[in-house]
C-alpha cells in the first residue's frame, strides 16, 4: 500500500485563518497532540513574521520527536536566517521555501519576469540547503501557473537539491481534474522527478480543497498539505481528517495509506478548534456533531437494523463513543421504542402509539429532544389523571397598556365544550380565571412552582400546581415548551385529580394525591 505522506499546517496557514492567533504554549500543546496523531511533518509557523512567532517555532522544534519540524520562509535570505534560528534544537529540521510562480502575481506582486522568478529561487533554494538537508520549495499559485513554466521551475528544484516540490492552489480556484492533470504532466515531463516528492496543498475557496489533494493522490502526489478541521486563509485549507478517512475507507479505490493514528482524531480536532476558538460547524465531514448522527426515521430504522445501511466508517474509528440516533420531528416509531427501553420504560403497544402520538407535537415545537424531555413527556403520561376536563385550546393577549386576557376551551367528561374569557393580575393569573369559569369548580390556588426541566431556548418548562377545595388538596403537573401553556395544562391536571379525589373521598381535608 503507497504511503501518503502527511504535512500539517495547522499552526502556520491554519493560524493565518483571520482571528486565530496561537501563543508559544497553545502551538506546542497542538504540536505534541499531532504527534500522537501520527502527522509525519509540522509546520509550526513563520519565523519571519514576528519575534513571537519564531520563539514559538523554536519551542515547537525542541518539543517534537517523532515528527519534522517546519518553518516557512520567502525567498529571502533575511527569512530563512530567522527559520535556521528558529529550528535550533529540531531533531528533524525542514524549511519551506516558497515563491509565486503564476502570471498574476508574478506581474502584479513580485513585479518579476519569468527568468526572475527562477533565479529568486534558484539562489535561495542554493543558500538554504548550506544550511539545511532538507529544503521543500512551493510554486505558490502554481494552480494557475502555466504548465510548461511549472515543470521548467520544479527542474531547477530538483537541480538545486529540494527534497520536496509543493504544486499549491493557492487561491482554491482548480477542479479536481485540472488538478490531478498537474500532477500528472509534472510526472510525464520533468527530469528527475522520481527524486524528489511532490507536494499537494489545497484550499477551499470552490469547497474543492479536499477532492483536489485526492485528485493529486491518484495522480502521483507523494504528500498532502492541510490542517485539522480545514482552517486556514480564507476558506481553509484540505482538511487532514478528511484525507485520511477517504484514504482509509476507501482503501479499494485509492490503494494508499497515511500513518495516522485515527482514533486520535476526534481528540485533535477538538484541542484544535478549543485553542483556535474556531468552531467546528455540526455538519463538518469526519468531526462535526452530526457526523454520525441521524435524525429521520426511516434513517433510524436502517441504523438500528444494520449500521452500515447509513454509516461508511465508524465514529469508534475516529475516537468518537458512538453513532447517535437523534429524537425530532423526522424520528420514527422504531428508533422511539428504541430511546424508551433505553431510558428502562417498558410500555405496550398502545402505549407507545399514545406516546409517540404525543412525542410528535412536541417535536414540531422542539429542534431535538432530549432524554429529560423524553422523561417529561413520559411521566406525564403515566401519571395521567381521568379527564374531567380536557384543555383543547389556550389564547393570551397582552400588552403593556392594559391588563391580560385570557380565552380557554374546555372540553367536559360529557362532551360539553365550554369557551370562557377573563383577565387577570398576569397572563398566569387571567388563564387560571378562565379556566375557573370554564370549569365552574371553585378552587384556591395553594402553590405554583415552575422550573426548567431541558436547556436552551426551546426548553421544556415544567409547572406543579396545587388546587385546594373544601379541604382537599391535589396536585398538578403540566410540561410544554411554552410556559404559559405548561401553566395551563398543570392546572388542569390538578384540576381533574382534584374532582377524583372528590368523587373518590369525599370532601375531607388534606387528602394529598400526586
Ligand atoms: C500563500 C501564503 O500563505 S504565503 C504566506 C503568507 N503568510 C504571511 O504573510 C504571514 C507572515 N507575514 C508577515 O508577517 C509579513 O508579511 C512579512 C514579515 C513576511 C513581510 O512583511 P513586510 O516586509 O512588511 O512586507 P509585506 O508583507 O507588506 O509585503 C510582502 C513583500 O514580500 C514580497 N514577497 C512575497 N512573497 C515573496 C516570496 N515568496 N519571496 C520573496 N519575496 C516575497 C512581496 O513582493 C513584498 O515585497 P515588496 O515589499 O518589495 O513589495
Ligand atoms: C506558502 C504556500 C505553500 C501556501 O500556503 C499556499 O500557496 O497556499
Ligand atoms: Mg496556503
Amino acid at each position: 500500500m503507497r504511503k501518503i505522506y502527511i504535512f500539517d499546517t495547522t499552526l502556520r496557514d491554519g493560524e493565518q485563518s483571520p482571528g486565530v492567533n496561537l501563543n508559544t504554549r497553545e502551538k506546542v500543546e497542538i504540536a505534541h497532540q499531532l504527534e500522537r496523531l501520527g502527522v509525519d511533518r509540522i509546520e509550526a509557523g513563520f519565523p519571519a513574521a514576528s519575534p513571537g512567532d519564531l520563539a514559538a517555532v523554536n519551542a515547537v522544534a525542541r518539543a517534537v520527536k517523532n515528527a519534522s519540524v517546519i518553518g516557512l520562509s520567502r525567498s529571502r535570505e533575511q527569512d530563512i536566517d530567522a527559520v535556521r534560528e528558529a529550528l535550533k534544537g529540531a531533531q528533524d529540521p525542514c524549511l519551506h521555501l516558497f515563491l509565486a510562480t503564476s502570471p498574476i502575481h508574478r506581474q502584479y506582486k513580485l513585479r518579476m519576469e519569468k527568468e526572475q522568478v527562477k533565479d529568486t529561487a534558484r539562489s535561495a533554494i542554493r543558500y538554504a540547503r548550506k544550511y539545511f538537508d532538507k529544503v521543500e520549495f512551493s510554486l505558490e499559485d502554481a494552480g494557475r501557473t502555466e504548465l510548461e513554466f511549472i515543470a521548467e521551475m520544479t527542474k531547477m528544484a530538483i537541480e538545486e537539491g529540494a527534497y520536496v516540490v509543493n504544486l499549491p492552489d493557492t487561491v482554491g480556484y482548480l477542479s479536481p481534474y485540472e488538478y490531478g492533470n498537474i500532477f500528472k504532466y509534472v510526472k510525464e515531463n520533468v527530469p528527475g522527478v522520481e527524486k524528489v516528492q511532490l507536494s499537494a496543498h489545497c484550499h477551499d475557496d470552490l469547497g474543492m480543497a479536499t477532492a483536489n489533494a485526492l485528485a493529486a493522490i491518484l495522480n502521483g502526489a507523494d504528500q498532502i498539505e492541510g490542517t485539522i478541521n480545514g482552517i486556514g486563509e480564507r476558506a481553509g485549507n484540505t482538511a487532514l481528517e478528511e484525507v485520511a478517512l477517504a484514504l482509509e475507507t476507501r482503501q479499494d479505490f485509492y490503494q494508499a495509506k497515511t500513518s495516522f493514528t485515527l482514533s486520535e482524531i476526534a481528540r485533535t480536532s477538538r484541542l484544535v478548534s478549543k485553542l483556535t476558538g474556531m468552531v467546528v460547524p455540526g455538519n463538518k465531514a469526519i468531526v462535526g456533531a452530526n457526523a454520525f448522527a441521524h435524525e429521520s426515521g426511516i434513517h433510524q430504522d436502517g441504523m438500528l437494523k444494520e449500521k452500515s445501511t447509513y454509516e461508511i466508517m465508524t465514529p469508534e474509528t475516529i475516537g468518537f463513543k458512538e453513532s447517535k440516533l437523534v429524537m425530532g420531528k423526522h424520528s420514527g416509531r422504531h428508533a422511539f421504542r428504541e430511546h424508551l427501553i433505553e431510558l428502562g420504560f417498558e410500555l405496550d403497544e398502545e402505549a407507545i402509539n399514545t406516546a409517540f402520538a404525543k412525542f410528535k407535537i412536541l417535536a414540531d415545537k422542539k429542534k431535538e429532544i432530549t432524554e429529560d424531555d423524553l422523561f417529561a413527556l413520559l411521566e406525564e403520561r403515566m401519571t395521567d389523571a381521568p379527564e374531567f376536563f380536557q384543555l383543547d385550546s389556550l389564547f393570551v393577549s397582552f400588552d403593556s397598556e392594559s391588563a391580560p386576557v385570557a380565552k380557554v376551551r374546555l372540553t367536559t367528561a360529557d362532551g360539553e365544550v365550554r369557551l370562557e374569557e377573563s383577565s387577570g393580575n398576569g397572563a398566569v393569573d387571567s388563564i387560571y380565571n378562565a379556566i375557573d369559569k370554564a370549569s365552574q369548580e371553585d378552587v384556591t390556588l395553594a402553590d405554583y412552582s415552575i422550573k426548567a426541566v431541558t436547556q436552551g431556548k426551546d426548553a421544556l418548562g415544567e409547572v406543579h400546581v396545587a388546587l385546594t377545595q373544601e379541604g382537599i388538596t391535589a396536585q398538578g403537573r403540566g410540561v410544554s415548551t411554552d410556559i404559559l401553556e405548561a401553566s395551563a395544562r398543570a392546572y388542569v391536571d390538578s384540576l381533574n385529580r382534584l374532582v377524583e379525589k372528590r368523587k373518590t373521598y369525599g370532601r375531607r381535608d388534606n387528602i394529598s394525591m400526586i
